[in-house]
C-alpha cells in the first residue's frame, strides 16, 4: 500500500511514512494509490462485532506492512480501552429516520478522540521501534489540540506544540490545552484566527531546514492516520442501521473536511451511503462553494459552533484531487491560486464530480441556536453547537426511505456558554474533569510570525 501527494511531485510513501511525514514535501496531502474495497460480504460479516473488531478489518488494508496484524490489533484496542461508552460510537433516535451519531465519550469530548488516541499508540511503536524523535506542530480551533495533548503528552519520543486562536476557543478547550503539567506539552496562543495558525504550521513543513532540524511531525487532519482513523465509525453506524443490505446518509459538521472527507472514502471503500451532506456554520466557504463553484476565502467570522471557524479547509484538496481526475498539476495550480490570490474556480467538470457525492447547507447563529432549544425540548437531548448545526442541515437534506446519521461531533460541556444561551440548561463537566477550572494554566502568547515560532520551538525542544 502506497500514498501519493495531491500534487504529484513527492515520492510515494508507505502508511508509516506517511503517517510521520504528514505533509507531503511538494506541500500537498498523502491519499492512498488506490483506495481498498470492502464487498458487501465483507460489510455484512461485520454485523456484531466490537467497535474494535470493525476498526481492524476497516482499517488493516490501508496499513500494508507497517505494523504487524498483533501489533495494529493491540494498538487498536489500547487506543479506545479509555472511552466513556462500551460501544464507543453509540447511535440515539432523534427523530423516526434521523440518528445521532455520538462521538464524544472519549478522554477529551470530541471526535477527534477517535483518531488522535489511535495515532498516539502507532507514533509511539513507529518512534521507539526506529529509536528516533520527533516534534509535533498542530494547528486547532479548539478540539484537535486537546485531542493531540491527551493523546501525546509524557511520551518520550514527542515534543508537542499546539496552536490555537487566542481569544477564539472556549474556555473548556482552552484549560483542556493549558493545564496538563507535562513538560512536552506546549500550547502556544497565537495571535490571530485558526487559518493563520494552520497557515504557519504549512510554512513550518514547506521550510525545509527547519522541518528537517526539528523532525517535524504533524497530527491534523493533514495526517492520512487522522482520516484513516475516522472512515471507522461510518462503518459501525451504516451496519447497524442494515448495511450492505440498505443505503444510509449522513450529515457532517463540518470545517477542515476531514471527518466529511472520511466518510467520502468509506464510500469509496465501498459503503452504501446515500448521500453525503456538508454542513457548515456562518463561515460557509465550502457550501457555497458546492452552491457556486467559486471557492472564495473571507474574514472569519467568530460564531458560537468556534471549531468550524475556518476558511482554508485543508482536506478540500484531497477531494478536488479526486474531482480533478488525480491530476496533481491541477490541483497545485489551484493551490497556487488560493495561496495568491484568495481563492480559486472550480472547473464545471469537477463540479459535477463533487455532486455526485456532496450536498451541502448552512446554518446561522439563530438557527443553530433555536435546533439546541428544539432538540432539548422536543428529543431532551443536548445538542452541542457543532453537532446542532449538523441536525439542522440534516433536517432540510433528509429523504423518506433513507435513514439520516447526523454525526454529533462533540459534548455540549465543552461548549456551555452557547448551550446554555440556547436551551437556559448549563451541561457539567464528567467527574473526571470536574476540577479543571482549578487547574493551574501554562500557555506562551505567540504573535502570527513564522520565525517567532520557529524560534520558540526550537528553543523549547531537547537538543
Ligand atoms: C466539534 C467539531 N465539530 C466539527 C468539526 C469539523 O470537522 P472537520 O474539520 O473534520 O470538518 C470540528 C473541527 O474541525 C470540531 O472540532
Ligand atoms: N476543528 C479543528 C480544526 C483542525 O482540524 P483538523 O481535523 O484538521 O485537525 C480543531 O478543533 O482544531
Amino acid at each position: 500500500m502506497r500514498y501519493i501527494s495531491t500534487r504529484g511531485q513527492a515520492p510515494a510513501l508507505s502508511f508509516e511514512e506517511a503517517m510521520l511525514s504528514g505533509l507531503a514535501r511538494d506541500g500537498g496531502l498523502y491519499v492512498p494509490e488506490t483506495v481498498p474495497t470492502m464487498s458487501a460480504e465483507d460489510i455484512r460479516a461485520l454485523h456484531g462485532l466490537s467497535y474494535e473488531e470493525t476498526a481492524f478489518r476497516v482499517m488493516r488494508p490501508f496499513v500494508g506492512d507497517s505494523f504487524t496484524d498483533e501489533t495494529f490489533g493491540d494498538l487498536i484496542a489500547k487506543a479506545y480501552a479509555g472511552f466513556g461508552h462500551g460501544a464507543r460510537a453509540p447511535m440515539v433516535q432523534l427523530a423516526p429516520g434521523h440518528f445521532l451519531l455520538e462521538l464524544f465519550h472519549g478522554p477529551t469530548l470530541a471526535f477527534k478522540d477517535f483518531a488522535m488516541q489511535l495515532i498516539g499508540q502507532l507514533f509511539e511503536e513507529a518512534l521507539t521501534r526506529r529509536g528516533e524523535r520527533v516534534t509535533i506542530v498542530g494547528a486547532t480551533s479548539g478540539d484537535t489540540g486537546s485531542a493531540a495533548i491527551e493523546a501525546f503528552k509524557g511520551l518520550d519520543a514527542v515534543d508537542v506544540f499546539i496552536l490555537y486562536p487566542h481569544g477564539r476557543v472556549s474556555e473548556v478547550q482552552r484549560r483542556q490545552m493549558t493545564t496538563p503539567t507535562e513538560a512536552n506539552v506546549h500550547a502556544v496562543a497565537l495571535d490571530g484566527h485558526f487559518d493563520d495558525c494552520q497557515a504557519r504550521l504549512k510554512d513550518m513543513f514547506n521550510d525545509f531546514a527547519f522541518r528537517d532540524e526539528v523532525r517535524l511531525a504533524g497530527v491534523n487532519s493533514i495526517n492520512w492516520a487522522r482520516v484513516l482513523a475516522q472512515v471507522v465509525y461510518y462503518f459501525s453506524a451504516a451496519v447497524s442501521l442494515g448495511a450492505p443490505d440498505r443505503k444510509v446518509s449522513f450529515t457532517v459538521p463540518t470545517g477542515n473536511f476531514g471527518d466529511v472527507f472520511a466518510g467520502y472514502i468509506a464510500k469509496k471503500m465501498g459503503l452504501p451511503i446515500d448521500r453525503l451532506v456538508v454542513a457548515t456554520n456562518q463561515n460557509d466557504i465550502l457550501h457555497r462553494c458546492l452552491t457556486s463553484g467559486d471557492y472564495v476565502t473571507s474574514e472569519v467570522h467568530p460564531s458560537v459552533s468556534p471549531s468550524m471557524d475556518i476558511q482554508v479547509s485543508s482536506n478540500f484538496e484531497r477531494v478536488l484531487f479526486d474531482a480533478y481526475g488525480r491530476d496533481g498539476n491541477a490541483v497545485a495550480q489551484l493551490m497556487d491560486e488560493l495561496k495568491s490570490g484568495g481563492g480559486f474556480h472550480v472547473s464545471q467538470g469537477a463540479l459535477q464530480a463533487l455532486r455526485e457525492h456532496f450536498e451541502s447547507g448552512r446554518a446561522s447563529e439563530d438557527e443553530t441556536l433555536a435546533t439546541i432549544k428544539a432538540a432539548r425540548a422536543s428529543m431532551g437531548e443536548l445538542l452541542c453547537p457543532h453537532s446542532a448545526v449538523g441536525v439542522k442541515v440534516a433536517d432540510e437534506h433528509r429523504a423518506p426511505d433513507t435513514p439520516m446519521v447526523t454525526l454529533a461531533t462533540a459534548h455540549p460541556a465543552k461548549f456551555p456558554d452557547a448551550v446554555e444561551q440556547a436551551s437556559g440548561i448549563r451541561p457539567p463537566l464528567p467527574e473526571r474533569m470536574a476540577d479543571l477550572f482549578d487547574r493551574e494554566e501554562r500557555m506562551t502568547r505567540a504573535p502570527n510570525d513564522l520565525s517567532a515560532l520557529e524560534t520558540l520551538i526550537r528553543e523549547r525542544i531537547p537538543q
